[in-house]
């Protein structure tokens, strides 16, 4: 049987639609749903395999990426919005009637990822974002309860899908956050 990553992922992503500029994100509410809007396309899409970001019931990897801050509005019914852990680095905006994630802030103006929203593209119906490049925080399943006997076949699938599998981000952003770090800290200059 083939392993389930995500339904988006198992259904398959068309590529990224050439001058996409963005689309709605709306909640699984029947009744007032909140809607965002995402005035551009989304970057470093990948899989996610942490126990933080929202995922679809029953699935261990979430499908997440980034979009500018000053892009990411929310449109309709934010009053249904709650931070799910202040105290978290990205302060996850989920709606408290269905419990899905709409975007995640990140308010610490010097951590590398300042300015750049979390959001989950399946949430629109608009086709075109940029599909996952990537499986971050793959051991991380295990954190949520995925067998750990398993994980040599999760990393066998994600690779079938071309999502490298990492057990943090991929070598790009890993090196753009230490970069970002070092010239915080005066090790490389700025
Ligand atoms: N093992 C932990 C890892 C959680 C974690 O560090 N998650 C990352 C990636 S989230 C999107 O890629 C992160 O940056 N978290 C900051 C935050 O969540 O505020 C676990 O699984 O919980
Ligand atoms: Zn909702
Ligand atoms: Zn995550």
């Amino acid at each position: 049987m083939t392993i389930a990553i995500h339904p988006s992922i198992d259904r398959g992503l068309p590529p990224a639609a050439p001058g996409f500029a963005g689309g709605t994100l709306v909640c699984k509410c029947t009744d007032h749903p909140v809607k965002v809007r995402v005035d551009a396309q989304s970057a470093h899409n990948h899989a996610c395999g942490c126990t933080k970001c929202w995922k679809p019931k029953g699935y261990f990897f979430s499908m997440v990426a980034v979009a500018p801050r000053d892009k990411v509005t929310v449109v309709e019914n934010g009053d249904k919005l709650k931070i799910v852990d202040s105290s978290a680095t990205i302060q996850r905006y989920a709606c408290t009637g269905c419990g899905v994630h709409m975007h995640g802030r990140i308010e610490n103006t010097g951590h590398p990822f300042y300015g750049l929203d979390f959001i989950h593209t399946e949430l629109s119906a608009e086709t075109g974002w940029s599909p996952p490049e990537f499986a971050a925080f793959v051991s991380s399943i295990i954190e949520s309860g995925a067998n750990p006997a398993n994980q040599d076949a999760v990393r066998a699938r994600l690779r079938e899908l071309h999502l490298e599998p990492y057990d943090c981000l991929s070598p790009p952003l890993m090196d753009f956050i230490a970069t970002h770090i070092a010239k915080a800290s005066g090790a490389l200059a700025a």
